[in-house]
């Protein structure tokens, strides 16, 4: 009798399998399983004990071993599967990462560098590699217009589902409602939006510089990327609260922005896990709210704010879409608009800071331009060769979000780069190992701002060039990244000479070393030492 009922726990796992799990989406409901399995053990053990007579003891036991077989049905299922039967099973791979998305966790501690060592898993593997059961990481140039081009009919995957069931406009997964909403966006950013933004964002650059002085003056080090995040989350609560954090002047972070850096690294991980992130996503809940409240009060602050010029949320609030979820919207302008920013600028230095002959070439470049209190207004750096090389080369070489993003087949699948990949199957063009690929760029690994200008044959495929990504979910804030990044640079360039601190070289050296991935690059602290320029005006 017992035996039967272990016999029917096995085949119960595997029809789980493969009628249920195998077939549809399920990350999301991640904590509800948790929960009905929970409700389901507690049931089985009273059932055993009112029906079957068991004692308390008993019953808790039996419950296990039949949970035990249940489990050993349905995981059995799961490795037979993904190993043999799996529409992917022939793809190259390493062999734990056909089994379990947990390889890639695995692979990310301690430093979260997978998206460094997915380089080397393509110069082994090939342009296609298994990283989790059902996702191929594709690194060839045609893959780019092929899965984000305009023909593509492959959308956004589960990965999106993060904010389920308030999607921002990063998180919406519907073509259509998508295609909607993107325009109030675009609107925001267009260039009339952005000269309207121009003067407030000269105020924050102004109290940046005035900081730089004191310290270039006092010849002490500066944090370069405490500085640049303190400066965009400035930037980026003006534009959207209509109120700056004053992160810069005060020297106090706000707690919202404290709460993203604190989260940024176990978010990471998170991230590499999407049920397990729906899972403390809920048992964090009553911490969300309380953020979800901090968003709600600035934004009903801004509403009745009187404005005398256009902000980003003038705009977004045109759109019904941008109303109906305005705190999740608003949290994606911060969590998109800020540390993006900062990460190139501190890079940039960085970069400059090892190849100090092109600073000597971007000032240069920007000596005579004029300058009001110190800043040169963005319509004489358009197009500036070395300025736009030098930005292009921190966003090639260490992209912002380095992994790149999650994709879906169709059902019917797709072809990408001339390979078939069956439906249903999440497929990422990993930026930072396209940037590196010798397809892509000539001299892949260095820096040579020369190549977006003067030396064009060193890069080979424009087109994968996707710091910003590429189509129809591009980034829409990139005319206002460029804006300002061409902006701060030009003005920390133009009066500073820029080095790392004495004591803390060998520490700077190896600061890209210890960026981590947490979609966005998490930043250890940039300390420089900076020295005014005699000839500034
Ligand atoms: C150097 C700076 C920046 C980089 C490298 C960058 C990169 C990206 C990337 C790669 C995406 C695509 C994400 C995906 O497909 O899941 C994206 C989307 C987005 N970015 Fe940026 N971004 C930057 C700055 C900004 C700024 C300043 C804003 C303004 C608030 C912004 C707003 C957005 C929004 C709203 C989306 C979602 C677009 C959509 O799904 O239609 N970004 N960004």
């Amino acid at each position: 009798m017992q035996n039967r009922l272990y016999i029917t726990a096995v085949l119960t796992g595997i029809l789980l399998h493969a009628i249920v799990f195998s077939r549809h989406e399920w990350d999301r409901h991640a904590p509800r399983i948790v929960i009905y399995a929970y409700v389901l053990y507690v049931a089985a053990v009273g059932l055993l004990i009112v029906k079957g007579g068991f004692t308390f003891g008993q019953s808790i036991l039996e419950t296990l071993i039949l949970g035990a077989a249940l489990l050993s049905g349905l995981f059995g299922s799961m490795v037979t599967y993904r190993l043999f039967l799996h529409p992917l099973h022939l793809f190259p791979g390493p062999l734990v990462a056909r089994l379990t998305s947990f390889w890639v966790i695995q692979q990310s501690i301690p430093d979260l560098k997978f998206y460094v060592k997915l380089r080397g898993l393509h110069d082994r593997y090939g342009d296609f590699v298994r990283i989790r059961p059902r996702e191929v990481s594709i690194c060839h140039p045609d893959a780019v217009i092929d899965v984000h081009g305009p023909r593509s009919r492959i959308r956004k995957g589960e990965w999106y589902d993060l904010t389920y069931p308030h999607p921002n406009l990063q998180a919406v997964r519907d073509p259509e409602l998508h295609r909607k909403q993107r325009p109030y966006w675009d609107k925001a950013f267009q260039s009339n939006a952005l000269q309207e933004y121009t003067p407030r964002l000269a105020a924050h650059y102004k109290i940046l510089m005035s900081m730089f002085d004191s310290h270039a003056t006092l010849g002490t080090s500066v944090d370069a990327s405490g500085a640049f995040l303190d400066l965009f989350f400035d930037v980026i609560s003006d534009l959207t609260f209509g109120k700056s954090f004053n992160g810069l002047t005060t020297k106090q972070r706000s707690p919202i922005v404290e709460e993203f850096l604190k989260r940024q690294r176990p978010g990471g991980f998170l991230l590499l896990h999407i049920p397990i992130l729906h899972i403390v996503r809920q048992l964090s809940m009553k911490t969300i709210k309380k953020w979800e409240h901090w968003y709600e009060a600035a934004l009903e602050a801004r509403k009745t704010m009187r404005t005398e010029t256009s902000d980003i949320y003038t705009y977004l609030s045109k759109s019904d879409g941008f109303m109906s979820n305005l705190v999740g919207e608003a949290e994606l302008i911060m969590v998109a608009g800020a540390d993006t920013n900062a990460i190139t600028i501190t890079n940039v230095c960085y970069l400059m800071c090892r190849h100090p002959e092109y600073q000597t070439k971007l000032y240069e470049e920007l000596a005579e331009l004029p300058t009001i209190d110190g800043i040169i207004d963005d319509q004489h750096l358009v197009g500036k060769p070395y300025l736009t090389g030098i930005i292009n080369e921190a966003l090639r070489l260490h992209p912002p979000a380095p992994s790149g993003v999650q994709r879906l087949t169709p059902p019917e699948g797709a072809v990408i780069a001339g390979r078939y990949i069956p439906g249903d199957i999440v497929v990422t063009t990993p930026t930072y190992s396209l940037h590196r690929d010798p397809r892509t760029f000539a001299r892949p690994n260095d820096f040579i701002p020369e190549r977006w200008s003067s030396k064009p044959e060193l890069v080979l495929r424009k087109e994968a060039f996707l710091p910003f990504g590429y189509g129809a979910y591009n980034c829409s804030g990139k005319p206002l990244a460029m804006l300002q990044l061409r902006m701060v640079v030009a003005m920390i360039f133009k009066q500073f000479e820029v080095s790392f601190a004495p004591d803390k070289e060998l520490e700077c050296q190896h600061f890209v070393d210890h960026q981590a991935d947490c979609f966005t690059l998490h930043l250890e602290p940039l300390p420089l030492l900076l020295k005014k320029r005699q000839t500034v005006d």
